[in-house]
């Protein structure tokens, strides 16, 4: 379990982490998002000891970082894999001598490095490219490297700081899907820096979003992408949508269990009521979809449709249109 509180970092004047407050659970996939500048990969190499931080407490299993003599530190980053976005490989290594470099560092016998490297590359799907060099290699395929690499001394965290970023979105899909294969099979704790949001609904349980050194929002991947916080419109920002002005537009949250039923066929059913669907936004999230659907009642029916939504416990909010989007209406909380 790493637990942050009251974390606070800065460089010369510039405060960089401001009271960073976040718990992530041992075996969860932890994403971290925010702008440039942020302090996502400052927060990550505060967890892994690479930088000190100023003010209040970060513990990884129930020890503090800071507190590490420099043995102990060393021991300790031992026990933190780190991939990144340019992989980071050695030109002149091969695959098998990229994964060994850190057993040999610490001296591990010929026999345990040879069979761990053979099991690693068997895990990340490359073990015909074993004597190949970094050169010889796909992005995807160095970034299989760079995991196995990340995985041989047995780490209980891994740290990925945008390592789906350099590739394309189907070769970011199956590095995400072999990261969430070696969570589940080695059961360990995952914090993923991204600016994909695709990464984060595939793979991520938890995420924190953070503003200028600031945790804005945290919470379950799903709850955040609902409700759609302004620190998550800001990044991903706001679609324009054309709606009209005669009768009453009524957006419709839908949860991932929400999206797997008929409820506006049955609602239509029921109700025995027409509309006109204005805006239908559904993404992909874990194994299925989440969404919104924006909808054009009658003002005689938005009673009847809002009640009917309230019975189902689906959230929902009216829209106005454009030109009004300023004024007073019942908005988000935040
Ligand atoms: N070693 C350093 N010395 C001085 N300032 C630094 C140092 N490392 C980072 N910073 C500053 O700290 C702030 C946060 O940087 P950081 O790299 O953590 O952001 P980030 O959210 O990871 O950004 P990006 O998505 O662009 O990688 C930036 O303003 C950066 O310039």
């Amino acid at each position: 379990m790493i637990s942050i509180t009251h974390l606070k970092k800065s460089f010369a004047k510039q405060i960089v982490l401001n009271d960073i407050n976040l718990q992530i659970g041992k075996g969860k996939i932890y994403g971290l998002v925010g702008r440039s500048g942020a302090g996502k990969s400052t927060l990550l190499r505060c967890i892994n000891g690479l930088e000190s931080y100023d003010e209040g407490s970060l513990t990884v299993d129930g020890i503090e970082v800071s507190s590490l003599s420099a043995k102990a530190a060393r021991e300790f980053k031992r026990d933190i894999g780190m991939i990144f976005q340019q992989f980071s490989l050695l030109s002149r290594m091969n695959v098998y001598e990229n994964i060994a470099l850190p057993m040999k560092c610490w001296k591990y016998n010929k026999a345990h490095i040879d069979r761990k490297v053979k099991e690693l590359v068997e895990l990340v799907g490359i073990p015909d490219k074993i004597n190949a060099f970094p050169a010889e290699l796909s992005g995807g395929q160095k970034q299989r490297v760079a995991i196995a690499r990340a995985l041989s001394m047995n780490p209980r965290i891994l740290l990925c700081d945008e390592a789906t970023s350099a590739l394309d979105p189907q070769t970011a899909n199956s590095i995400i899907a072999l990261l969430d294969a070696i969570n589940k099979q080695l059961g360990i704790t995952i914090v993923v820096v991204t600016h994909q949001m695709s990464v984060l609904r595939r793979s991520c349980e938890e995420i924190s979003i953070l503003e200028n050194g600031e945790i804005a929002e945290s919470g379950s991947v799903e709850e955040i992408f609902l409700r759609q916080p302004k620190a998550l419109i800001n990044l991903i920002g706001r679609k324009d949508q054309i709606l009209p002005h005669k009768g009453v537009n009524i957006k419709i949250t839908l949860s991932q269990e929400v999206a797997q039923k008929p409820l506006i066929t049955e609602m239509a059913r029921n109700l025995q009521t027409d509309f006109l669907i204005m805006g239908w936004e559904m993404e992909r999230f874990r194994d299925g979809m989440l969404g919104s659907i924006t909808i054009n009642v009658t003002d005689a029916d938005c009673t009847r449709v809002t009640e009917f939504l309230n019975a189902h416990q689906v959230p929902w909010k009216l829209l106005l249109p454009l030109e009004y989007a300023d004024q007073a209406l019942p908005e988000e909380e935040d």
